[in-house]
């Protein structure tokens, strides 16, 4: 046999052995270099993919390499600069979508991106639901199942520094390693952009069932920025690692020596502003049009905003012509982002859009966990077992009652125990309970609809009927009904003095579109998770 059917049959049991999208991100676009006097080369496309798999999969390779050739084999990784990429050797596969020929037009490659990744995440809950107990149940930064890993199968989890060998990890509950020392890139500014936050890299977040599709799909686009994915469109409820996974592909980028720009929409929408009243557009323009990655967090406030929604249009247009690779977040998909222009809606549905959910029990014990190292701190199991209880619909909230608990312990000079946790969280996971006490009153309702439709409330007291007002004053009614102690008079005068019989009417017509579609239920719930999220 060759190097290059070596490495062909290695590849073909690599492939039985790591998850796909592991796969996928770190063996498509590899090749046999060479193979001499022991020694195995393989040939990679970037110093980025070169410096994972010598720490991550070394040993599994040689392994593989020992076996297939009957002979002791070291491996080598080197970077081949006149590499093809998978995109310009035709055979993608993950490939960007074809550009379409006119505005608007979708195309259908990235829904099989989406399949492949949901079809392993599924893969991965399934197993995790399979008899391990929590503690030995995990995921890791691929996503593949790091403990109890069934025989034959590579545990794909990195090893701590100076542990040993490779896949033996001391964390107990198994998710990604957050005791691994975390890199921590230059924070970064560009023109009047926004900064990285320096905690928010791939190494520190914790990967479970609710994100894994967010998480692989960051990953991906920062391993090619402008090749995969683009738009990434990255949406879910707040607190839930959106803004942390987009710095954690700003971060990748910058370690590329890619120019990345960070910018909320909120800061978006000011340079526009600015940019106009001083006749500046032009400098506005080339600025935004010479970053290589350009990563806009809350999208959503940029819906109903005309002057906006034109430049980042066009923004947005020049960027993926050139291939460059945009990555936004929002609370919601593009199809629930009422009042925004279709042109804009359909280019954020042309790339990939990933969902993040609140994560599960056994994924929030992770995350503490993870916390509890990162800050350092010796917090008992059980203390950790007791945060992560109740159903905790933001890991912002999560980190809160943590802190909260290490503050309190601090503050008396006590012990961290379940009792002084108890204590300490008492007023707030009492809240969580529900009760009157959870009950809103109708301006609470009225703001947080406001803001999540993006909408004034002068609006949804008015008389407009267009559908872009109508649906958030009926949700405003649904809301005031099932969330507020107010009786149908009440929340008639409330919305602009309107008949008891028409807040029932619109209350019936959510209620309905909520028992015949997902999306009207997930945006719902969503609306009433940023009302009752409340800061510590
Ligand atoms: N899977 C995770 N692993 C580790 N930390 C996480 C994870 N998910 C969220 N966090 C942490 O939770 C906090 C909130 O996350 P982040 O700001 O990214 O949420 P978000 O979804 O952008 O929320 P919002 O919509 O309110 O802006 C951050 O400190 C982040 O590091």
């Amino acid at each position: 046999m060759n190097a290059r059917q070596i490495w062909q049959t290695a590849i073909e049991r690599l492939q039985e052995r790591v998850q796909p999208n592991t796969f996928t991100t770190w063996f498509q676009g590899t090749s046999a270099d060479s193979f001499q006097d022991g020694i195995f080369v393989v040939s990679v496309s970037s110093t980025f993919v070169k410096t994972h798999l010598e720490r991550r999969f070394t040993s599994l390779i040689r392994t593989i390499l020992t076996d297939i050739t009957g002979m002791e084999v070291e491996v080598q990784f080197v970077v081949s600069r006149d590499k093809t990429t998978p995109e310009q050797s035709g055979e993608p596969l993950f490939s960007p979508p074809k550009r379409p020929s006119r505005l608007g037009r979708t195309r259908t490659s990235p829904a099989q991106h989406v399949r492949r990744l949901a079809e392993s995440a599924a893969a991965v809950a399934k197993k995790s639901k399979a008899s391990l107990p929590f503690q030995t149940l995990g995921l890791n930064r691929e996503g593949t199942l790091k403990a109890e890993t069934p025989p034959g199968e590579y545990p794909a989890f990195p090893p701590p520094p100076g542990s040993g060998s490779e896949g033996e990890s001391e964390r107990p509950a198994g998710y990604n390693n957050p005791a691994r020392p975390i890199a921590v890139p230059p924070v970064i500014t560009f023109g009047t952009g926004g900064q990285l936050n320096s905690r928010y890299t791939f190494d520190a977040f914790i990967v479970g069932k609710s994100n894994q599709l967010a998480h692989a799909a960051s990953l991906a686009a920062s391993e090619n920025p402008g090749r995969i994915y683009n738009p990434l469109f990255l949406y879910g409820g707040v607190g839930l690692g959106k803004t942390h996974l987009l710095h954690a592909v700003g971060h990748e980028g910058e370690v590329k020596g890619l120019t990345v720009l960070y910018v909320t929409s909120e800061k978006f929408t000011n340079e526009i502003i600015n940019a106009i009243r001083y006749q500046k557009t032009e400098e506005f323009r080339a600025k935004y049009r010479q970053i290589d990655i350009l990563l806009v967090d809350d999208i959503q406030f940029i819906a109903g905003k005309e002057s906006t929604e034109e430049e980042f249009f066009h923004t947005f247009n020049s960027l993926h012509n050139a291939n460059k690779q945009i990555v936004v977040t929002s609370d919601r998909p593009p199809k629930a982002i009422h009042s925004l222009q279709d042109r804009l809606r359909s280019r954020f549905e042309w790339g990939l859009l990933a969902d993040v959910q609140p994560p599960e029990y056994e994924h929030r014990l992770a995350i503490l966990r993870s916390k509890t190292d990162l800050l350092h701190f010796s917090v008992p199991s059980a203390v950790v077992e007791y945060v992560a209880r109740p159903e905790c619909s933001s890991v912002r909230e999560l980190e809160g009652a943590l802190n909260r608990v290490i503050a309190y312990a601090t503050l008396h000079n006590a012990p961290i125990t379940v009792q002084l946790a108890t204590d300490a969280l008492e007023n707030i996971y009492s809240d969580k309970k529900p009760s009157a006490a959870t009950k809103l009153s109708v301006s609470e309702v009225i703001d947080g609809v406001c803001r999540y439709y993006n909408v004034e409330a002068e609006r949804i007291r008015g008389k407009q009927r267009d559908r872009d007002i109508a649906w958030p004053r009926q949700v405003a009614m649904y809301l005031m009904r099932e969330e507020t102690t107010a009786s149908l008079q009440q929340i008639g005068a409330e919305l602009g003095g309107r008949d008891h019989t028409t807040i029932m009417h619109g209350w019936e017509k959510v209620q309905g579109e909520m028992r015949q579609s997902d999306r009207v239920r997930h945006e719902i719930a969503t609306v009433l998770e940023s009302l009752h999220s409340k800061p510590y």
